[in-house]
């Protein structure tokens, strides 16, 4: 453990250093934003410290990335087993952003077809099956069960997302559930609709939400919009294996091998932004 954290620590002190040495006043991000607060005090007159920037960052890396890569690796593999809709979500794309300009985020509220189809890549495919473990602060009740005090309690979000008294076919991925006239469509995974919370809820709920779902929608929307997507060896979308791994976040057993085949003009795929 104290070797990893060595580790670490050499590695994100490196990002820090990099960056402070390319300081630019026309690219902004992230870690400048943080970095600026070092120097300025926020409304409680405190400054971030490089330990704290440090822990920030350590934070993203490990609890954004492989959440978000694979509800996003999960996506295409529901994209490619649904060709319908892979139509429907290219078509969506095609008619909202166009053939002549990459999706950007700001086009995300403008896809309601993509959210649907995102919001149910999150019921089915939770990255976080049991969420986080939680400690009973007091003893308590619920639904007639003792929880006593320090008790460490799992919550099995996969599951509550399979209820079949909250959903019909809860095994069918049906995006459709979600639209307008749909059996949720006023229903979204930011923790206020119990029956579907990848993000838990509550004080404790997942800190980058807001970046993960954004992070998932654009990359699957990038995809979708810039390739169309074949298994590889020809292998029939039909027969894809959709087994989960069992670990701490949800992995696909068999890793998804795919084919893309570019579907705008070649300048497209050279743009560094
Ligand atoms: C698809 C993306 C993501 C999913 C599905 C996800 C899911 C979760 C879940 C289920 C929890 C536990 C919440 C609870 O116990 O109620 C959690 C906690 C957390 N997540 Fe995420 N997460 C994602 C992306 C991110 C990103 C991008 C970041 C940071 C940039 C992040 C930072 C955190 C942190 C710091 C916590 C702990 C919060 C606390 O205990 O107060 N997550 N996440």
């Amino acid at each position: 453990m104290k070797k990893l954290h060595k580790r670490f620590d050499a590695f994100l002190t490196n990002i820090i250093q990099e960056h402070e040495v390319s300081k630019s006043e026309h690219h902004r991000d992230l870690l400048s934003a943080l970095l600026s607060l070092k120097e300025v005090p926020d409304d409680d007159g405190t400054k971030l410290t490089d330990v704290e920037i440090k822990a920030l960052l350590l934070n993203m890396f490990a609890a954004g990335t492989d959440t978000s890569s694979s509800t996003t690796e999960w996506a295409i593999a529901e994209l490619i087993r649904n060709p319908t809709m892979l139509g429907r979500v290219q078509q969506e794309l095609d008619s909202v952003v166009g053939q002549d300009r990459l999706v950007s985020e700001l086009d995300l509220p403008n896809l309601p077809y993509l959210q649907a189809f995102i919001k149910e890549t999150f019921r089915l495919h939770p990255s976080t099956p049991l969420s986080l473990p939680r400690v009973a602060a007091e003893s308590c009740e619920v639904f007639g069960y003792h929880i006593p005090k320090g008790a460490t309690l799992l919550l099995n979000v996969w599951a509550i997302a399979r209820d079949l008294k909250e959903w019909s076919d809860p095994l069918v991925f049906s995006p459709e559930r979600f639209l307008p006239g749909g059996e949720k469509s006023g229903v979204d995974v930011r923790g206020n609709d119990f029956e579907v919370i990848p993000f838990g809820a509550g004080r404790r709920i997942c800190a980058g939400m807001n970046l993960g779902i954004r992070v998932v929608q654009l990359l699957t929307a990038t995809l979708a919009q810039a390739f169309d997507w074949e298994l590889a060896d020809r292998l029939d979308p039909e027969k894809l294996n959709m087994e989960e791994a069992y670990g701490l976040t949800l992995q696909r057993k068999v890793p998804l091998m795919v084919q893309p085949k570019p579907r705008l003009a070649p300048y497209l795929y050279s743009q560094s932004t």
